[in-house]
């Protein structure tokens, strides 16, 4: 499993949002929070940000769509060229169709989960997707506390994957820093997005490599276990 990084930009400075992708170049993703004021309590940016976004980045867009209905909506971000584009499990309606759309214009379709949402009902939809992203912390904000009780699902997600011989990357998104990101990379985690850590740092790129560093290390050392 390689460890990536993909840093978000809720915690940037908005009217210099180029400029916060740029500092991260050393990043493999730009993770980008949409949020509607429906599905969470927050609104952030849209469509037209994101295009300017994918003009401005130095490294491919990984959205994340904290939105209702992102079966209308969804593929219209992968349509515009992110590279990325995750949905809420608890939002879709046909999770599997818009999986396949997604794909279809050319992304890798991500599929989300709140930290209360397990992972085991949707076992079935695992080999349509390309990425499982574990939230660990309630959706909406950044700056939230990591939560330890999403521990056990990211260890469950991965243990899934592997008994299916699947290639699925396993993103974890809320509280990722220096002090909880080896954790995440132990239980099974290779995708890592950190706001706060990041933006709030002195150098966002040197927080970057430090917290590629913890996370490869940490890998080394699973704590889930293979079922095949
Ligand atoms: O999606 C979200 C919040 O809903 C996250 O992407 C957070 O924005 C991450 O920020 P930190 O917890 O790392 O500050």
């Amino acid at each position: 499993m390689a460890v990536q990084i993909s840093p978000s930009i809720l915690s940037a400075d908005f009217a210099r949002l180029a400029e916060a992708a740029a500092s991260v170049e050393r990043a493999d993703w730009l993770h980008v929070d949409v949020m509607d004021n429906h599905f969470v309590p927050n609104l952030t940016l849209g469509l037209p940000v994101v295009e300017s976004l994918l003009k401005a980045s130095p490294v491919p867009i990984d959205c994340h769509l904290m939105i209702e209905n992102p079966d209308r909506w969804a593929p219209a971000y992968a349509e515009a060229g992110a590279q990325s584009v995750t949905f809420h499990v608890e939002a879709a309606h046909a999770p599997v169709r818009l999986a396949r759309e997604l794909r279809h214009q050319g992304a890798r379709a991500g599929m989300a989960l709140k930290p209360a949402t397990p992972i085991d009902p949707y076992e079935d939809l695992l080999g349509e997707l390309d990425m499982l992203l574990v939230m660990t912390v309630e959706p909406g904000f950044g700056g939230q506390k990591f939560l330890d009780l999403c521990l056990p699902k990211i260890r469950r997600t991965r243990e899934l994957v592997a008994k299916h011989g699947l290639e699925i990357w396993i993103q974890v998104d809320g509280g990722v820093s220096a002090s909880t990101i080896e954790r995440c990379a132990e239980a099974g985690a290779d995708v890592f997005v950190a706001g706060s850590a990041v933006f709030a740092a002195d150098d966002p790129g040197a927080m970057v490599d430090e917290l590629r560093r913890l996370a490869s290390v940490a890998s080394e050392n699973p704590s889930w276990r293979s079922e095949r």
